[in-house]
């Protein structure tokens, strides 16, 4: 008997760097940027039901149902594979939203792959990942489940295994749209693409960051914090400023330190998402 009810993870993801190139006719940005998940998310219920009926029993606030990308990747996918079952779904979310850490799109690879498992479709992950990039430039990596640098508008993915640090992850209270900053004159659209494979170390710039500390002095005051222990970075588009630690205790010293003042966690690196380590388990 296949079972019926899942309970999945839905981390959040890191952006260990971040390159513009350029702007596509579409408006669009050509990035470079290297992807790596955190043992650190959401948590998310599916139950089968018969009557194909898709309904996300969690509210959110300001995002109504039928916009949720979780209702939205559910009803992809029952539309394209013609699936005539439906699905209940709760989320306990944590990964704040809008701070550049993928929680949206990392919900709606979660979903696909849950109901690729539940509705038992044999979909394979290039198909999963191509109906996710319908949903979210960021959604394909979360579908692949490995560490990753992006290039094209985040779809072209080359596993990488960069270091697994402890991060220290701080979150202003504020949530920045990424289509505000992609559209912003001010941004730098024309940084030269790296050609070299590996990425040689040291390009770990986010070309956003000028532009989101000008808007933002709130993520301004997070980068300058954490950078009087660490190298301080933003993720995407922000409003997340993240940095690395050898160990976990060095990161909940600094993180008892900072989230005096300001909201925070610590969570460790993974170049292999948790989704995917309990799917594996599962199978
Ligand atoms: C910048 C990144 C880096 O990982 O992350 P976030 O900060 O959002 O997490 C992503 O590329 C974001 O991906 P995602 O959040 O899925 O973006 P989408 O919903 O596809 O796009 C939101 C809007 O951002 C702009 N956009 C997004 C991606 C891109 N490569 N170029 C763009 O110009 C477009 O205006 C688009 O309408
Ligand atoms: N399931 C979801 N979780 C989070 N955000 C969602 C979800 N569905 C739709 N959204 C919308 O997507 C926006 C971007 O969310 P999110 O992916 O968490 O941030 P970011 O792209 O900055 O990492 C949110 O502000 C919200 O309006």
């Amino acid at each position: 008997m296949p079972a019926n009810r899942l309970i999945l993870p839905s981390p959040a993801k890191l952006n260990l760097m971040l390159h513009i190139l350029g702007r596509r006719e579409d408006g669009y940005h050509e990035l470079q940027t290297m992807f790596q998940f955190l043992d650190y998310g959401d948590e998310i219920t599916y139950a089968v039901r018969d009557d194909g009926v898709i309904q996300l029993h969690t509210e959110f606030d300001g995002v109504p149902h039928d916009s949720n990308l979780i209702v939205k990747a559910a009803r992809k996918l029952q539309e394209q594979s013609g699936c005539a079952l439906g699905v209940d779904i709760w989320i306990e979310k944590v990964l704040p939203m809008g701070g550049g850490i993928g929680g949206g799109s990392s919900n709606a690879a979660t979903t696909l792959l849950g109901l690729n498992h539940l509705w038992q479709l044999g979909w394979d992950e290039d198909r999963l990942a191509a109906l996710g990039l319908t949903l979210g430039a960021d959604v394909p990596v979360f579908v692949r489940g490995h560490a990753a640098f992006a290039e094209g508008v985040g779809e072209k993915l080359t596993p990488v295994d960069p270091e697994e640090p402890w991060y220290l992850v701080l979150v202003p209270q504020v949530s920045v749209s990424t289509a505000e900053i992609f559209s912003d004159p001010l941004l730098t659209r024309n940084t030269p693409p790296i050609k070299v494979r590996p990425v040689p170390k040291g390009n770990s710039r986010n070309d956003c960051l000028p532009v989101v500390t000008r808007r933002y002095p709130e993520v301004r005051n997070a980068l300058n914090l954490l950078g009087k222990f660490t190298e301080a970075k933003l993720t995407g588009t922000g409003s997340c400023v993240f940095g690395g630690f050898p160990s976990k205790a060095e990161a909940d010293k600094v993180s008892a330190l900072l989230t005096e003042t300001l909201t925070g966690f610590v969570a460790k690196g993974s170049n292999v998402s948790m989704l995917h380590r309990k799917l594996q388990s599962l199978l």
